[in-house]
């Protein structure tokens, strides 16, 4: 069955050398128990883990059925440890943390038995050893003699050809002993049973077989047997754990140190939380400064108006004292400074090829009137879309004239979805609707539902300062817009007249048809001043109208003229412009505004506009206003910067804490050295003790990383909580689902990354050496 040949094996420890076993040759039976007796450090220890694969001899050879084990692999020497050996300690070597039922599964947990045999196997066992009342206690809730009947248990639960014993009664009292030898003794009938003992009258009395050992050598044997047939049918079965034993034995393992655990994951978990806060900050700063830049841009777009003032320095030379006797006349600086841009159908077009990525957003503004009528309590009244006070303005020109301006314009840009997009991004309905086309107009009011008292008098309403008013009163009132011809009437050759039959006018098939469709709100402090307050027209109506209007008789009449065709006073180029402007025969827009998406993008919008300057003449330039880049100082790329350094120091944290987590499994390691010891007398593969550990850190790892995720999630409401008390910001800190994943995925893996080289140091541990430790 099992042969010894010339077995060696010494310890050098540094210049001694031990021989432990020094060339022992012997043979055993199929079936017998043997004691080997001698006395201490005579090798009896060293020759039996030799033989359970333990420990491999130095040289000689192990015949085990009459397979040479010389060229055995690792995983050999597993695969006969784990199914043709079961080994009983002095110390029984019971796994504390396991019930009492898995320490007798873990041999056959090791070879992949599967559950139900595993258990029914295991059950028989513990009751073939007597322990079947004891069956649910806890290895600390056992005697010394019962633990001793587990770990028999173990070892013959997988039916063993050879079970080694290695004193196993050097740590009872003598009637236990006695109990124990015959449970050993009754083994024996059916099976090879080496068991090493101090105890000569124990040996006497039970053993069949006596080997006397000394200095690492057999001194003498009562039975001793000479191995006949050199059969070579000995097979192995391999073992294999799969990770998911892994994982449970780590499992409880971790769990009978709950308080140990927890800690440890709360402490990796530090950098983690840190770096999660400083994303969910970091992101969340960055959205309020894409939201504010875009509020900012918003508020100031790029404004291309008639006239435009040159950013000349300004004349420093001092004034010298003149003596010549003339006068001379001198351009005023301001003067000099004026630009006029030509917004002509070319430069029109110019702006309407711009990228539409770069801005959705285009106004154009037409410095035409409306000719508008409405109907108010039953009376026709004319009416006007401007904030300035109607009784002290001389024409509609001015106010016309005041929308040119960019900040505050009435006027919104239709490209984008007909002006809904725009008007949803900064403003909220709090009745009525958003325009559904350019025939529906809007009163934009403030925060505190005010909106200015000219605009509401404008379109009819008999309000006073402070006086309240129904929505209902206002959403819906419609609007009729004349056309030239039908509004004025030709007096005389070059005068023309409104038509004060309006009442008539107002009820006209020609006209067309405009509706209040809703009240808007601003939605935040940042958007106030987009839109002024009071009445909000798409940028698509003035079009109309000048189309309308373009070819009317009075614009025909003004445009041959030289005097005002309203007042018959004479006019110079300029005014005359402004009035067929008014009237709506200039079919180019008083201004342009461009409402880039962000500080980059309008940038690009510059350098647009920058080109089609480019190798033009002075007077052939067109000079645009950029209000919102005297604000753009603070951009993204500062919030990078901070981003970047707070990360680099959570990293740290996180660096801190894998090392921890490596210092943790090493003492784990440290601590476990027997049960590795155990795992591999029961067949455990470096692999398969490697994977314990792996385990072991794996769930560290993924705990302390959604324990850390948890925690940072709850962090930023105090945190956000704060900020809003401090800055007014709402929900700056965000913890974005896609950041926490990809955090526990890196504290997992760092964690097992700082956990594997202890892990691997544990797999390397000799088996002998690691039951040896205490
Ligand atoms: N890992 C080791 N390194 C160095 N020397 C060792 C090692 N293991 C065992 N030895 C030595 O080998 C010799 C035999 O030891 P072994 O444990 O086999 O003796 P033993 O007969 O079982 O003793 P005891 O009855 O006291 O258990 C001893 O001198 C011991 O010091």
């Amino acid at each position: 069955m099992l042969e010894l040949k010339h077995i060696k094996k010494y310890y050098y420890v540094g210049d001694s050398v031990t021989k432990a076993l020094d060339d022992v040759s012997v043979s055993f039976r199929k079936q017998e128990f043997v004691a080997i007796l001698g006395p201490s450090g005579s090798g009896k220890t060293t020759m039996l883990n030799g033989i359970g694969g333990l420990d491999i001899y130095d040289s000689g050879d192990l015949i085990i059925n009459g397979k040479s084990t010389k060229n055995f692999s690792e995983s050999d020497w597993d695969a006969y440890r784990n199914n043709s050996v079961g080994f009983i300690f002095q110390s029984y070597n019971i796994i504390g943390h396991l019930s009492i039922l898995d320490n007798v599964e873990l041999g056959m947990t090791l070879s992949g038995v599967d559950n139900e045999e595993k258990k029914k196997k295991a059950r028989e066992a513990l009751e073939r050893v007597g322990l079947g009342p004891h069956i649910n206690k806890k290895p600390n809730q056992l005697s010394g003699g019962q633990l001793q009947r587990v770990a028999i248990a173990r070892a013959i639960a997988n039916d063993p050809e050879i079970l080694l014993c290695d004193e196993p009664t050097g740590a009872l009292d003598t009637e236990t002993s006695e109990e124990i030898m015959k449970l050993i003794k009754e083994l024996s009938a059916e099976r090879l049973v080496i068991m090493v003992t101090h105890n000569p009258t124990l040996a006497k009395e039970y053993a069949d077989r006596i080997i006397n050992f000394a200095d690492g050598k057999i001194l003498d044997d009562s039975n001793p047997f000479v191995e006949d047939t050199t059969k070579d049918n000995f097979e192995l079965k391999k073992t294999k754990m799969t990770f998911w034993t892994a994982l449970k034995l780590s499992f409880t393992n971790l769990k009978t140190k709950k308080a140990r655990t927890a800690l440890t994951a709360f402490a990796s978990s530090i950098g983690i939380i840190s770096i999660a806060i400083v994303l969910a900050l970091s992101s969340g700063f960055q959205k309020q400064i894409n939201k504010t830049q875009g509020n900012t841009l918003a508020q100031f777009p790029v404004t291309i108006s008639q006239t435009a003032s040159k950013q000349s320095a300004p004349d420093t030379d001092k004034v010298k004292n003149s003596k010549s006797k003339k006068v001379t006349a001198k351009l005023s600086q301001q003067e000099k400074s004026t630009h006029t841009n030509k917004l002509n159908k070319k430069y029109v077009n110019y702006i309407k090829n711009l990228d539409p990525e770069l801005s959705k957003n285009v106004t154009y503004n037409y410095s035409t009137g409306m000719n508008l009528l409405s109907k108010v309590d039953g009376k026709v009244k004319t009416a006007q879309f401007s904030n300035t006070n109607s009784s002290n303005s001389l024409s509609g020109v001015s106010a016309a004239m005041a929308s040119s301006t960019g900040v505050g314009s009435s006027v919104y840009p239709s490209s984008d979805n007909n002006g809904k997009n725009f008007l949803k991004k900064h403003y909220k309905v709090i009745s009525g609707s958003l325009p559904q086309n350019e025939n529906e107009v809007v009163l934009i009011v403030d925060r505190d539902n005010s909106t200015n008292i000219n605009a509401l008098k404008n379109i009819g309403m008999n309000v006073k300062d402070n006086q309240k008013l129904d929505f209902n009163k206002i959403v819906g009132q419609e609007f009729k817009v004349v056309s030239n011809n039908d509004y004025y009437k030709q007096v005389t050759d070059s005068l023309y007249t409104p038509n004060s039959d309006i009442s008539s006018l107002y009820n006209s098939n020609n006209n067309k048809t405009l509706k209040i469709a809703g009240i808007l709100k601003v939605k935040s402090e940042s958007s106030e001043n987009i839109l002024s307050s009071g009445i909000a027209y798409s940028d698509k109506l003035t079009k109309d109208i000048v189309n309308t209007n373009k070819n009317s008789d009075i614009v025909k009449a003004q445009k041959n003229s030289d005097v005002n065709v309203l007042t018959g006073s004479n006019v110079d180029d300029t005014t005359k412009e402004s009035l067929v402007s008014y009237l709506g025969g200039s079919s180019t827009p008083s201004s342009i505004l461009i409402y880039p998406s962000t500080f980059k993008t309008k940038d690009k919008v510059l350098d647009y506009l920058d080109k089609f300057n480019q190798g033009k003449k002075e007077s052939n330039k067109v000079i645009y206003t950029d209000l919102a880049g005297q604000v753009s100082s603070l951009t993204g790329g500062l919030m990078d910067a901070i981003t970047y350094v707070l990360v680099a120091f959570a990293g740290i944290s996180l660096v801190t804490s894998m090392i921890m987590i490596g210092i943790i499994t090493y003492t784990s390691v440290l601590e476990r050295t027997k049960e590795i010891g155990i795992l591999k007398a029961l067949g455990a593969r470096k692999k398969d003790v490697t994977r314990v550990f792996d385990a072991e850190t794996t769930i560290l790892g993924v705990s302390s990383g959604v324990l850390g995720i948890v925690i940072a999630w709850l962090a930023t409401f105090p945190i956000n909580a704060i900020l809003k008390n401090l800055t007014d910001l709402s929900n700056v800190s965000q913890l974005n689902p896609v950041h926490a994943i990809v955090l526990i995925v890196i504290s997992t893996v760092l964690t097992v990354i700082g956990g594997h080289i202890p892990a691997r140091m544990a797999a390397k541990k000799d088996a002998a050496t690691a039951l040896r430790s205490e």
